[in-house]
């Protein structure tokens, strides 16, 4: 590890909570598809931040947005109105199709706040007895690191010693309709909440038409489909949101990450009013939830996933990108899958493990990080172009004759 990254690692660690077991990258520029390091090494970007950089790092429209918005007026609090989380929350609605939206900040307090709205919902119109409602969470989701989130979890690492854990949620198997359909059948249940494919779990694609029944069985048994768009949402998968596979709409939507490009933490809940208005004044907020720099961001972010038609962008490079996949060395890269850009290859951990393959992917020069064992995401920018595709296959295909 070359003197400054190592050196910059070491004192971090002193200062820092070591919840993370990071690649040992220290970055220190952003452009595009491409992230340089403090000792001048470029990389291909194949995390995107999870999934919120779908823009591009440091796009200048998203950019521009923040640094002109943030002369004039940043923050305003709910307490009183601003003259553009209206421009904002018309602008995301009418896009998305859904008659009103909260605003949250990061993923899991918009995760949250779908859960409490769907609640709130069973208590007031399904007239679930008070304190009683359940939620139906499948295993191996993940929408985020609050104590509610953990407690839907069914992995220890996320959820050891964080006990005791919020009662009312039920896990079932993903892609699995006939466990649905036994769970709805409980008068009880006001929400079941998924991730159209299951991100941290390591890129898990339900079958075809499995979108399709959950819709209709949520509607059969009066249950709020709650859809976690907050990785898979935005473009990843090649459409704006990912249940537009299957034109699916769900009672509610979760967008975080890419809804500010990665510049500035902004995440939204989209839900008719009937659904919307089981929230009274005073019941819910957030000090940031909506403010105007937000808005403004968020407006660029979105205006350049459908100005530069990032989602047919991710679909036609997916293709391209699973296409090279496929042609990879089978003895290491077992299967890949995905759908857009948001793909995942999965490691014969006999030959290597995924970290050390990571390790030697950075030394050629792309980022990635493995999920779960022996899965590696890989997830570029939306704005990657075709001889950029066949570049980071190339040094994945470099890559692999090391091992
Ligand atoms: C589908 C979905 N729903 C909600 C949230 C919460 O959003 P957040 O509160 O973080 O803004 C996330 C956040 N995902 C991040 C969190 C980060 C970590 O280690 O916590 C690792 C990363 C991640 C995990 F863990 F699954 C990855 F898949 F994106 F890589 C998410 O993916």
């Amino acid at each position: 590890l070359p003197p400054k990254s190592r050196e910059i690692i070491k004192r971090e660690m002193k200062v820092t909570c070591n919840n993370y077991s990071a690649l040992p990258a220290v970055l220190c520029k952003g452009e595009g598809v491409y992230l340089y390091d403090v000792d001048g090494k470029k990389y291909f970007d194949y995390l995107s931040g999870y999934s919120s950089v779908n823009q591009g790092h440091c796009h200048p429209k998203i950019v521009e947005a923040l640094i002109k918005q943030v002369t004039v007026l940043h923050h305003t609090s709910r307490a009183f109105h601003s003259d553009l989380l209206v421009e904002y929350a018309e602008y995301v609605t009418k896009l998305f199709g859904y008659d009103a939206m909260l605003p949250m900040n990061t993923g899991v307090e918009a995760a949250e706040s779908s859960v409490k709205i769907a609640r709130k919902w069973g208590y007031k119109v399904k007239k679930i007895p008070a304190n009683q409602a359940k939620i139906i969470f499948c295993e191996n989701n993940f929408w985020g690191r609050s104590i509610a989130a953990v407690s839907a979890s069914t992995d220890p690492t996320a959820y050891d010693n964080y006990g005791p854990f919020v009662p009312g949620f039920v896990n079932i198997p993903y892609d699995n309709i006939e466990r649905l359909e036994a769970e709805l059948k409980d008068p009880n249940v006001c929400a079941f909440m998924a991730e159209p494919i299951q991100g941290e779990a390591g890129v898990v694609v339900p079958s075809d038409g499995y979108l399709k029944k959950v819709r209709e069985l949520c509607t059969k048994y009066n249950v709020l489909y709650i859809a976690d768009e907050i990785q898979t949402g935005l473009g990843r998968t090649g459409r704006r949101l990912c249940v537009d596979h299957e034109n699916v709409r769900p009672d509610m939507v979760v967008l975080g990450k890419a809804l500010s490009g990665g510049v500035y933490p902004i995440s939204a809940v989209l839900a008719d009013r009937h659904i919307m208005d089981v929230i009274e004044a005073g019941t819910h907020g957030s000090t940031y939830g909506g403010n105007p720099l937000a808005a403004k961001v968020a407006i660029a972010a979105l205006e350049v996933l459908e100005g530069e038609k990032l989602s047919e962008n991710a679909e036609k490079m997916g293709q391209i990108l699973r296409k090279g996949l496929s042609e990879l060395d089978k003895d290491i890269v077992i299967s890949h899958r995905g759908k857009g850009l948001l793909n995942a290859i999965e490691i014969n951990n006999n030959r290597v493990d995924a970290f050390d393959l990571c390790l030697k992917l950075k030394e050629n020069g792309l980022l990635s990080k493995p999920t779960h064992d022996n899965v590696l995401r890989l997830a570029p920018p939306l704005i990657i172009t075709e001889s950029q595709i066949y570049e980071s296959l190339e040094i994945i295909r470099k890559t692999l004759k090391e091992v």
